[in-house]
C-alpha cells in the first residue's frame, strides 16, 4: 500500500464530514448565501498566496533540480492555475486587489497558513508535502462528489466553482503532489510516518475550522 493511501485513511472520517459543512452541502445545492461565498473568496484568495509560499519553501530546499522544478510548477499551479478562478470570481463579484489587500486575514485562516508554513520551515520536502497534501487532495474529492450533484456544474453562480475543483487540470496538479509524496516517501520509517501523518491530520481538521469560518464569516 503506498503512503498516501494509508494517509487517506487516516482522515477518511474528517473528510467524510467536508461534505456535511453547510457551506460545502450549500454550495453544492446552490442555496450558498453569496455573501458568505464572497467573505469566503477574500480569504480563500489570501489563503492561497500563503500556500503558494509553502511550495516555495519546496524550491528552497529541495536537493535536486528536478523536484526543484516540480515544486515551481506547483507555485505556478497555483498563482496562474487555482487562483483563475479566484480572479474570475473576483471580476463577478466586484472584489478589487485593493480590497483584498486592505481585509484581515481571519483568525482561522491565520492559524492555518502559519501552520503549515511553520511545519514547511522546520521540515524538509516531505513535510512541505504533507502541509499542502490535504488542501489539495481534499478540495479535489469535494469537487468530484459535487459534479455529481443535479445543477451543480451548471449552477450560475458556484458552477464555475465546481468546475475548477473537479477538472482534469486540477486533477493533474493533485496527482503531482500525490505522486510526488509516494516516491519520496517511499522508504521512511514508521517513526516518521506518524509524524507525517500528524501533519496531515492537523491540516485536515484545518479544513473543517476554514468551512466553519467562511459559513459564519467569523473574522
Ligand atoms: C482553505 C483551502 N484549502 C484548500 C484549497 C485548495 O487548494 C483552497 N483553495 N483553500
Amino acid at each position: 500500500m503506498k503512503l498516501t493511501q494509508r494517509l487517506y485513511e487516516s482522515v477518511k472520517e474528517i473528510w467524510q464530514g467536508y461534505l456535511e459543512q453547510p457551506f460545502v452541502k450549500e454550495l453544492a445545492e446552490g442555496t450558498l448565501d453569496p455573501a458568505k461565498f464572497r467573505f469566503y473568496m477574500i480569504q480563500d484568495y489570501r489563503y492561497l498566496l500563503q500556500y503558494a509560499k509553502v511550495f516555495a519553501l519546496g524550491v528552497a530546499k529541495a536537493e535536486d533540480e528536478e523536484l526543484m522544478r516540480r515544486f515551481a510548477c506547483m507555485v505556478h499551479d497555483v498563482l496562474d492555475g487555482e487562483m483563475k478562478v479566484h480572479k474570475s470570481y473576483m471580476a463577478r463579484l466586484g472584489i478589487t486587489e485593493e480590497e483584498v489587500a486592505a481585509t484581515k486575514t481571519a483568525l482561522d485562516n491565520q492559524s492555518y497558513t502559519s501552520y503549515m508554513l511553520d511545519e514547511a520551515y522546520k521540515g524538509g520536502c516531505l513535510e512541505i508535502l504533507m502541509s499542502v497534501l490535504a488542501c489539495a487532495w481534499s478540495y479535489q474529492v469535494i469537487g468530484e462528489h459535487h459534479a455529481t450533484i443535479p445543477g451543480a456544474l451548471e449552477h450560475p453562480l458556484y458552477g464555475e466553482w465546481v468546475q475548477g475543483y473537479c477538472s482534469a487540470e486540477y486533477r493533474a496538479s493533485t496527482q503531482e503532489i500525490i505522486d510526488c509524496v509516494d516516491a519520496l516517501g517511499a522508504d521512511i520509517t514508521p517513526e516518521r510516518e506518524a509524524a507525517l501523518t500528524e501533519i496531515f491530520v492537523n491540516c485536515s481538521r484545518y479544513e473543517t475550522k476554514f468551512w466553519d469560518m467562511a459559513y459564519a464569516m467569523e473574522m
